[in-house]
């Protein structure tokens, strides 16, 4: 009897499903209007999550090489990329239920829903993202929110002012939910920044609304 309930308690936990942001958010205010909202643990199934997503995975994720035109030359990325617009399915039915929950629960503070989702595989160490803001349209002048789901490896996402100041480390581990809020895309910039310590394969799962890049 004992046994059985064990076991059945910890097929649920390995089952991929979310757990409940209510209560469980904690808010950091940063400087200049800008925020990060953190939920460690909100997904549970994460690593049969990343083996359905991930090169090569059941969801069939098609995932690519990003080419970049900078300075009159094309150069790659280094992580790959897939961008599910709104309107696309999106390669697992628990991401549609948390862009449902992200919804619903930033509906007051957000004025909107989620709509887009973005997926980046950094497939080692060297993958990396520069620093940045997500400040394609509207993003650039009005407050928004970016909803990241992190699976896989940990890595660590950097936040800084633009412009330079002292930077803030938050690691993203294996089912952590991380919001920027506020002015955050366009008063600080993040990366995700190269190491060289022997890191595993991450995927990071980027919810916005809409024209937000
Ligand atoms: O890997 C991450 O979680 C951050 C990705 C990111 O900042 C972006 O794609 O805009
Ligand atoms: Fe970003």
């Amino acid at each position: 009897m004992t046994f059985a309930l064990q076991g059945s308690l910890l097929d649920q936990v390995d089952e991929v499903g979310l757990r409940p942001l209510a209560g469980a958010v904690q808010r950091t205010v940063l400087t200049r209007g800008a925020w990060l909202d953190l939920r460690p643990g909100w997904l549970t199934g994460a690593d049969e999550l990343f083996s359905r997503l991930t090169l090569g995975g059941p969801a069939g994720v098609e995932w690519h090489g990003e080419r970049r035109v900078m300075w009159d030359k094309e150069i790659e990325t280094p992580r790959l990329l897939r961008f599910y617009d709104e309107g696309e399915r999106l390669p697992d039915p628990v991401l549609t239920q948390a862009r449902v929950a992200l919804s619903d629960y930033y509906r007051d503070e957000l004025g909107e829903p989620f709509r887009t989702a973005g997926m980046c595989l950094y497939r080692d160490g060297r993958d990396s993202v520069a620093w940045h803001g997500d400040r394609e349209g509207r993003a650039s002048t009005q407050d928004t929110m970016v909803a990241i789901v992190s699976i896989g490896s940990p890595r660590a996402l950097h936040l800084r002012p633009a412009g330079g100041g002292e930077s803030v480390r938050q690691v993203l581990g294996h089912g952590d939910l991380i919001v920027m809020g506020g002015s955050c895309q366009r008063t600080w910039e993040h990366a995700i920044p190269k190491t060289a310590r022997p890191v595993g394969p991450r995927i990071s799962i980027q919810f916005r609304p809409r024209g937000v890049r």
